[in-house]
């Protein structure tokens, strides 16, 4: 008999016939606990669960008793209650790497945007305004040549010192757990502490994952250290930033301006200050939207389920340790 699982995120057709040669594949909208009580029995006979962006946490479990490896379709895994999973030896499984360029790319959008006002002054011109030869009121301030401050030289953070480097010439300034023997060499990166960066960048770009060390990591102290004419980006995950503290420092010209793909509540309420503010670039965390991307991640973690349940965690594996 097939292992039976759980999927709730819709897939491609190609891909949900690949997992159902492999699985017995219950398909439900999210994993609420409304859902989870409508598809008991299914979810008590699950071996694996593949979907993303829900929380699954010692409740969700609890009723899942035959569990044994969950595949996110995503790179970060911070919505998963990792020791919780561990301590019932769940596999978890997630898609590094096919996503990395894309993601650079969406970052330098933000850098560029938000830097060339390209948002605003499209609104603009959308608004009819541009009636005249236009003047300083809609210039932006240049990209090529200033310092980018990367923190959380990763894999996304080197896709986006390769940008920087070969593309816009800029000088690289990084903060990561540990020095990158690869970003200096190939990028002339150059390793510093935090505060040095903010000192020194003319762009911040945080791309980490959220954690108990990261959580709040920017506040207004940061800002506060930022020169007036940085802009700050976020392309890692909300809630590394105290979104109040951003507010502020936009309000009173702390920094210039800032580009957000992510944000402490997602969707972004529709009262959020940062909507009204025309120096804010706000993407609806479209880091790796890519009809190219998407199908890959989804299919990377079709194969991430199929490999877990046959006991494979070589790649992609977040907790290889507890593998039996
Ligand atoms: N906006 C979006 O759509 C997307 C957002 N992301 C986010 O980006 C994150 C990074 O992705 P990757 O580069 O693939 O992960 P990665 O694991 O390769 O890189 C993360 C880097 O952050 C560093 N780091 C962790 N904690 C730190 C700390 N306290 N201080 C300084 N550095 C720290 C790590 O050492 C590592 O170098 C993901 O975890 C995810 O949250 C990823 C994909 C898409
Ligand atoms: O993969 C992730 O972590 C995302 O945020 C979406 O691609």
């Amino acid at each position: 008999m097939k292992p039976s699982i759980i999927l709730y995120k819709a897939l491609p057709d190609d891909l949900l016939r690949r997992l159902e040669e492999h699985f017995s594949v219950t398909q439900v909208p999210n994993l609420r606990p409304e859902t989870v009580a409508q598809h008991a029995q299914a979810f008590a006979n699950a071996e694996g669960l593949l979907g993303s962006s829900e929380a699954v946490n010692t409740a969700l479990l609890e009723k899942m008793p035959k569990l044994r490896a969950a595949s996110t379709i995503s790179v970060g895994y911070d919505n998963f209650d990792v020791e919780a999973l561990n301590a019932r030896r769940v596999l978890l499984m997630h898609t590094p790497t096919v996503l990395t360029e894309t993601v650079a790319d969406t970052v330098m959008a933000l850098v560029l945007s938000s830097a060339r006002r390209v948002v605003e002054v499209a609104e603009r011109v959308k608004g009819g305004e541009w009636t005249k030869s236009i003047g300083p009121d809609w210039f932006g301030i240049d990209v090529h040549h200033k310092t980018l401050g990367i923190v959380g030289m990763g894999r996304i953070g080197m896709a986006l010192a390769q940008r920087a480097h070969f593309g816009f010439n800029m000088p690289i300034l990084y903060n990561a757990r540990r020095r990158h023997e690869q970003a200096e060499e190939r990028f002339n990166a150059r390793y510093c502490d935090l505060n040095t960066l903010l000192d020194e960048a003319d762009f911040v770009c945080l791309i980490l994952p959220l954690t108990d060390e990261t959580y709040h990591l920017f506040g207004a102290e940061q800002f506060a250290r930022m020169k007036s004419s940085a802009i700050f980006i976020n392309a890692g995950r909300g809630p590394v930033v105290d979104e109040k503290a951003l507010i502020s420092a936009l309000r009173n010209g702390d920094i210039h301006a800032a580009g957000l793909d992510v944000f402490e509540q997602e969707p972004l309420p529709a009262s959020s200050p940062l909507l009204k503010m025309p120096n804010v670039v706000a993407l609806p965390h479209i880091g790796s939207a890519t009809h190219e991307t998407r199908y890959n991640m989804a299919a990377c973690a079709v194969d991430n389920l199929i490999d877990a349940l046959q006991g494979k965690v070589e790649k992609n594996c977040v907790n290889p340790q507890i593998a039996g």
